[in-house]
């Protein structure tokens, strides 16, 4: 579980989250949407401690974050751009983290095997094509079995079958219970996957609905459609 409570965040005089509250809960697959530079990315690296807000305070699984670094082992995270060391092959960068996060810890290996990363292994990170690298940030983010997922727009980049696999993957661990927010710009990739959606602008959480709500209330049977209703609702 993630609770976020009345989290600020100023970057020099730039505002990017403002009082923001959110409650995330096991089971849920939380979107978390809203244009360019509204802060969701920023609130991801609040809560993975790579951002350390100005107000407020995270809990994950009830305990408050700060100054605490061991509640990650239980986050896998796959960040907008996946950074590696560059001379370093695949195997070896699995490797590196394998060893980093124990060796005794129970590895997931579904998306290791559906995206055919042994046939991969010998590869040097610098040489890998965009949705390459995004299909190894999504093996390292599911391997270790984290109860927590944070995907930061995981499809981009990725070739049609890479992305349905990885969704079918993240449906998979909903049903486990794991707790799984993403955030994309491609509302139509989320359709079917999404339990919550919530919705921020200028850096604050404007809503938080579940996928059927959102739909009910305005009406409409996409959350695409869902969003553009309420837009041109409050631009009028
Ligand atoms: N380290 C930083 N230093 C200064 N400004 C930053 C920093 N990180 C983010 N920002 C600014 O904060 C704002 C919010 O950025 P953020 O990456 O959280 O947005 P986002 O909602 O994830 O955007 P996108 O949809 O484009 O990925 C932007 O104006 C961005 O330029």
């Amino acid at each position: 579980m993630i609770r976020v409570e009345a989290v600020s965040k100023k970057f020099g005089k730039l505002q990017v989250l403002q009082q923001v509250d959110l409650t995330c809960n096991s089971g849920e697959c939380i979107a978390l949407i809203g244009p360019n530079g509204c802060g969701k990315t920023t609130l991801i690296k609040s809560i993975l401690n790579m951002v350390i807000p100005d107000s407020g305070r995270i809990l994950v699984n009830e305990k408050d974050i700060s100054g605490d670094y061991l509640y990650r082992s239980n986050i896998g995270y796959m960040p907008q751009i996946g950074r590696y060391p560059e001379n370093m092959n695949v195997g070896q960068v699995i490797e590196t983290i394998q060893t980093l996060r124990g060796a005794d810890k129970a590895v997931d290996t579904d998306l290791y095997d559906a995206y055919q990363m042994s046939q991969l292994l010998s590869k040097r990170m610098n040489t890998l094509s965009g949705g390459t690298r995004q299909k190894v940030s999504a093996v390292l983010a599911f391997m270790f079995n984290p109860g927590i997922l944070i995907l930061d727009e995981p499809t981009a980049g990725l070739d049609p079958l890479a992305a349905e696999i990885l969704k079918e993957k993240i449906m998979a661990e909903m049903q486990r219970k794991k707790l799984v927010m993403i955030t994309s710009h491609l509302l139509s990739e989320l359709e079917d996957i999404v339990s919550e959606v919530v919705f921020m602008q200028d850096g604050s959480v404007a809503f938080h609905k579940s996928n059927a709500a959102l739909k009910a209330d305005t009406g409409k049977d996409s959350i695409a459609k869902a969003i553009s209703h309420i837009l041109r609702e409050q631009a009028s």
